[in-house]
């Protein structure tokens, strides 16, 4: 397994890029609500990751075809009856890849516990670039990964204070300052998937799994992946869901006694 040279071998936390290699043993969790339109394509794309032999669909309570277009495109898909969350919905996948595990027979037993790889559904075909995230994991060389992804083809509509939020709050909470702290697309071994629990709930998903694992001790790097997933907008719709992911991450970091910091404009200096 190699590591690019511009990987920073002596931090904690390394951000560095990574080659595509060929790996075993990774579970793909796609949680899904209402993503009938874009789930097949991900789906597909996660299917011919390098050693992603198992994906499973996680239906959050979808009240569209999310299920059944998951099912033809070939995942596993477990549900929930009602809509839960992201966090739940990982959870969820988490339990169900570990259940398979429990009914794998010796001989398709893998040595080692699978990976879990969590993608979002909205990813489609670029999923198939997420292979990156893996190797670091697989080899050994981090615990979690994370990607980070290239400016989107169109823009959002936000301001970026749910970002700053959950960056500074990281920041505070563990002396790191990640580039994207709020993206999903993330890359675990068993053992620190099993420290994070329980998830913080909701959209504090990320926030607190990056807070958690670093205060552990667990290595945390973050990849340049070239992704691409449908973008907020500026709709009321958009500025609810912004405000939903504002209260996710407030209440990750309150549970672990993380002060959040003022919005950027008003911090001192910036003013
Ligand atoms: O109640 C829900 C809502 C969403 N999802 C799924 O969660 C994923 C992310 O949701 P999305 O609507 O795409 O959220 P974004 O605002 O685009 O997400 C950004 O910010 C989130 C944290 O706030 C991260 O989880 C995402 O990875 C990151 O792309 C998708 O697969 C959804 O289908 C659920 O499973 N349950
Ligand atoms: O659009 C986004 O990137 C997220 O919804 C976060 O919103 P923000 O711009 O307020 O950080």
């Amino acid at each position: 397994m190699t590591l690019a040279p511009r990987c920073q071998r002596d931090e904690p936390v390394r951000v560095c890029e990574v080659s595509e290699t060929s790996v075993s043993g990774v579970a793909v969790i796609i949680p899904a609500f209402n993503e009938q339109d874009r789930i097949a394509a991900t789906v597909r794309a996660a299917s011919g990751l390098p050693g992603a032999d198992m994906v499973i669909v996680v239906d959050d309570g979808s009240t569209d075809r999310t299920s059944a277009v998951a099912s033809e495109a070939g995942a596993t898909v477990v549900g929930h009856a009602r809509n839960r969350g992201k966090a739940a919905a990982m959870e969820t996948g988490a339990t169900a890849v570990t259940a398979v595990e429990g009914s794998e027979t010796r001989q398709e037993r893998l040595s080692a516990p699978r990976a879990l790889l969590f993608i979002d559904a909205d990813l489609e075909d670029s999923a198939s670039r997420v292979a990156p995230l893996i190797e670091p994991v697989v080899s050994g060389a981090a615990d979690m990964t994370i990607a980070v992804l290239p400016p989107q083809r169109s823009a959002g509509g936000g301001r970026g204070l749910v970002v700053d939020l959950a960056r500074n709050g990281i920041e505070r909470a563990t002396g790191w300052t990640p580039r994207q702290p709020l993206s999903g697309q993330r890359c675990l071994t068993r053992d620190a998937f099993a420290a994070a629990l329980p998830l913080a709930p909701g959209w504090g998903v990320e926030t607190g799994l990056s807070i958690d694992l670093l205060r552990q001790g667990y290595r945390v790097l973050e990849v340049d992946v070239d992704l691409h997933h449908r973008v907020t907008g500026t709709d009321w719709r958009a500025q609810l869901h912004r405000a939903r992911q504002y209260a996710g991450v407030m209440r990750a970091l309150g549970t672990r006694g993380v002060r959040p910091s003022l919005p950027a404009g008003l911090r001192r200096g910036n003013r």
